[in-house]
């Protein structure tokens, strides 16, 4: 199959998505080495799925594509680093400055032993070939050099080339742009072009997808595809207009909207087809080094926050407001506070991670199809969200204690949050688990509204099934409590508050949080045998551990909570594999 001067070779290829849906008709093609080619054709005709098949990002159903005379299908693994993509969306952190976005993609994706040194070079040498080493027009000589420009301070355009810039980086020998020249103005898009009109004469072959007819004059081929996929036109731009014998390529664009006329000039394939087997997915080789990989992903994440100051601002806020917000609430310290301290560190959880996946969901996918292995993408989302999250709930705790130490139950002074140390452990594996639910639904959804909407939904039950709101008396709500932090949570703080109390051998008046009725606070001798905070919350029906349903025993030690919330992490994690292994290839 190998073909000399042939970058890429598709033959027969077809795209139906579910329900059968067409998205591209047979076609075959040959794209020469070095050539800068454009894809062109109305809205919806299915250019970016064209774009998709030839560079794995999801493989046409039927037939073959051939990268250098190499399978793309069998032998994925090794072309891909040949391969560079940008998608319609930008592939770039906006928080990151422009050399640390170039700098941690080159981390993440050249070989291991890369030196900096080098990676210096292919930083200079990139935005020197993309003209992003001159200063914008006006800019006075002190201004930032573009290295040291956030990525959110820059233009669409420069955003766009940045993107464009991470690709080049592994100096690829396919470039595949999605329309790179939508963003730009006119005089930008003729020093863009320019550029890539070098960057093919140096070696590298580009299919850019564009909609601007201008765009044809910087090009040596044109690839047309009418409405329903059909390939209509290949060839020089010089001779488009003759080939559909039209005066202006917007009447090209009018014709081929019309399904009739474009079945007349629709170019079949005249090759065999290979097979007419379906497809298989392509399969990913894991990351040339996770443990480095995993340390480079959880530096840029951690860069990312930390220079999002306002939104790390924000987030330091939230327990002090919540944490005040209690102690202004609750005059002494009660089953309520306990409560709302296992809510809160659930709260802190969830929201922090929820957009964290969904939010960079173009920038992940990319970087998946180079080389990202996804274990360690998770791992790395929750070393940065574990160090935020235990901030959050010492924060939280140190307002709790201190308050209600001051502020005991006054007929029971001993009464108030400890021990400290374990409660912040303890608050800290509730909160996140409770990330690992925002990074599950974040890898979930395809959009952050969704997320969004579903979070407020995931929390309800984490608050109506803790027990404290009312008892558990059903089967079914019972056993739902089950699969919630909210219960475990609150149940095993309250044991180790009660815990405490017992292991010190303290008067049993001093049993920690005393039950409340409205007359005032049980004492001692009418009902101090119930009064720990455990026995208050409404978990445990006798009834249904006398009928089997629950193994009381088993259930009632601090270990079991331990376990409960370790169990839900790790079914947690697993959903967040499926639902990103999901993403890989539609
Ligand atoms: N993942 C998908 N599932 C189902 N249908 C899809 C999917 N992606 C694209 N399509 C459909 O395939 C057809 C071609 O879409 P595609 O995005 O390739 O067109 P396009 O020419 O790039 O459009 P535009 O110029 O608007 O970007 C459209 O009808 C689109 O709705």
């Amino acid at each position: 199959m190998e073909e000399k001067g042939l970058s890429i070779k598709a033959v027969g290829i077809t795209k139906r998505y579910s329900k059968n849906k067409i998205g591209l008709q047979p076609m075959s093609m040959d794209i020469k080495s070095k050539s800068f080619v454009a894809l062109m054709g109305p809205s919806g005709c299915g250019k970016s799925t064209l774009l998709k098949c030839l560079n794995g990002d999801n493989p046409a159903t039927y037939g073959e594509v051939y990268i250098h005379g190499l399978s793309l299908l069998d032998h994925y693994d090794l072309v891909k680093k040949n391969i560079g993509y940008v998608p319609q969306d930008d592939i770039i952190h906006r928080e990151l400055s422009v050399y640390k976005t170039l700098f941690y993609s080159a981390k993440l994706r050249l070989p291991d032993g890369t030196s900096n040194q080098e990676i210096d070079r292919r930083i200079d040498k990139v935005l020197k070939s993309l003209k992003l080493d001159q200063h914008d027009q006006g800019d006075t000589p002190d201004q930032k050099d573009i290295k040291a420009k956030k990525v959110k301070e820059l233009s669409g355009g420069q955003r766009k080339r940045i993107s464009i810039a991470v690709e080049l980086l592994t100096e690829p020998s396919i470039l595949f742009l999605d329309e790179p020249t939508s963003p730009l103005d006119p005089e930008t898009i003729d020093s863009f072009l320019n550029s890539l009109k070098e960057l093919a004469k140096e070696g590298t072959t580009i299919i850019m997808v564009t909609h601007k007819p201008e765009d044809l004059n910087y090009v040596d081929e044109v690839v047309f595809l009418g409405v329903k996929g059909h390939l209509v036109f290949k060839g020089p731009p010089a001779d488009i207009l003759k080939h559909f014998n039209v005066s202006s390529i917007i009447e090209v664009y009018s014709e081929m909207s019309d399904l009739k006329a474009v079945k007349k000039l629709y170019q079949a394939p005249s090759d065999t087809l290979p097979s007419t087997d379906s497809n298989p997915k392509i399969s990913r080789s894991k990351a040339d080094s996770s443990l480095r990989q995993l340390y480079w992903l959880a530096k840029r994440y951690l860069n990312i926050k930390t220079n999002d100051s306002g939104n790390l601002f924000l987030l330091l806020l939230q327990p002090l407001i919540v944490g005040g917000l209690v102690s202004l609430v609750f005059s002494e310290f009660r089953i309520g506070v306990l409560f709302l301290t296992v809510i809160s560190a659930i709260w802190f959880g969830v929201s922090n991670s929820a957009k964290e996946i969904v939010g960079e969901l173009p920038i992940y996918k990319r970087e998946r199809m180079y080389n990202l292995n996804i274990n360690t993408y998770i791992l790395s989302k929750l070393i940065v969200l574990a160090l935020i999250a235990l901030l959050q709930v010492l924060i939280f705790t140190t307002i709790i204690y201190f308050n209600f130490s001051f502020r005991a139950v006054s007929e029971f002074p001993d009464t108030y949050l400890r021990p400290f140390a374990f409660s912040v452990a303890f608050l800290f594996f509730i909160s996140f688990s409770a990330s690992l639910i925002g990074l599950f639904l974040s890898s979930y959804f395809s959009n952050t509204e969704k997320v969004m909407t579903v979070v407020p939904i995931t929390l309800m039950p984490q608050i109506m099934l803790a027990g404290v709101m009312t008892k558990l008396d059903s089967r079914i709500v019972e056993i739902l409590s089950f699969f919630t932090l909210g219960r475990w949570g609150t149940e095993g703080f309250a044991r180790m508050q009660d815990g405490y109390f017992q292991d010190r051998d303290m008067e049993p008046e001093s049993v920690i949080i005393p039950e409340f009725n409205p007359d005032g606070y049980y004492k001692n001798d009418c009902k101090c045998e119930t009064s720990g905070a455990l026995e208050q919350l409404g978990l445990y029906d006798a009834d249904l551990i006398d009928k089997g349903v629950l193994i009381g025993d088993v259930f009632n030690n601090q270990y079991a909570n331990l376990i409960a919330v370790g169990l839900l992490s790790v079914i947690m994690y697993l959903l967040i594999f499926i639902s990103l292994n999901k993403k890989d290839s539609l």
